[in-house]
């Protein structure tokens, strides 16, 4: 089967300036990749390539670092966002001034799972950094689709919560990208783990064949 992306030994970084070389990825229906390394590694970077280059018709639901909340909005809004390219701008327009009953059921369900339905009706920016994070990923699982790109999606959230937010992720895509900082975890649910280091991908390889020594070493200079 082809494969939803295939990157084969691309440069990667901004203007002139390279931050991964020779990168070659492949992401298969049914893989759940996880990125490893350092603050400033190239994962970001990495994942934002992937979202650009998924085979055409894809659809992708995305958790980026930086969330991409807007504050003033409620949760159920910010949420209902993650559907609205579904939809013409008219019936954007009038379901974010007065969200139709079926939205709103809906959203709640998703919020439920990610233990914010009190919260439906809170302005963003007044919830805490942990709760934004479940806003965001609320957002992900509420568009659906065939893969989840995620950019450190659980970092904000306890340990316990982050495991049990993992395995809806899983439960609710076949296929997912994500960056993960704990080790751990990312043992768990990936079923390939990438290192990312030095400026290239280092391994790419079931977490079976990759020792603890590999992945420390992606954090020592
Ligand atoms: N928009 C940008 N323009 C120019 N350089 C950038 C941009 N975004 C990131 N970089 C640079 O690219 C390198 C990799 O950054 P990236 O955000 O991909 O790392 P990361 O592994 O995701 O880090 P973190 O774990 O801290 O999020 C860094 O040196 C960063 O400064």
């Amino acid at each position: 089967m082809t494969p939803l992306l295939a990157l084969e030994r691309e440069s990667l970084g901004y203007g002139g300036r390279t931050v991964l070389s020779e990168v070659s990825l492949t992401l298969a229906i049914g893989e759940r990749v996880v990125l490893l390394g350092r603050s400033g590694a190239g994962k970001s970077t990495l994942l934002e390539v992937a979202h650009d280059r998924m085979a055409p018709h894809t659809r992708v639901a995305l958790v980026p670092q930086d969330q991409a909340l807007v504050p003033q909005l409620s949760v159920l809004r910010n949420v209902m966002m993650g559907r609205l390219d579904d939809h013409g701008a008219w019936r954007n327009l009038r379901a974010l001034i007065r969200p139709p009953a079926a939205d709103r059921a809906g959203v709640r369900a998703v919020l439920d799972a990610v233990g914010l339905a009190p919260e439906i009706d809170r302005p963003v920016g007044q919830l805490s950094g942990g709760q934004k994070q479940r806003v965001a990923l609320a957002r992900a699982f509420w568009r659906g689709g065939a893969v989840l790109i995620g950019d450190e999606p659980v970092s904000a959230v306890d340990e316990r919560q982050s495991g049990a937010l993992l395995e809806d992720m899983r439960a609710r895509f076949d296929t997912a990208l994500l960056a993960l900082h704990d080790v751990a975890m990312a043992r768990g649910f990936a079923t390939r783990l990438v290192g990312i280091g030095r400026g290239a991908i280092l391994f790419d390889a079931p977490p079976a064949e990759v020792s603890d020594a590999d992945i420390a070493a992606l954090y020592t200079r």
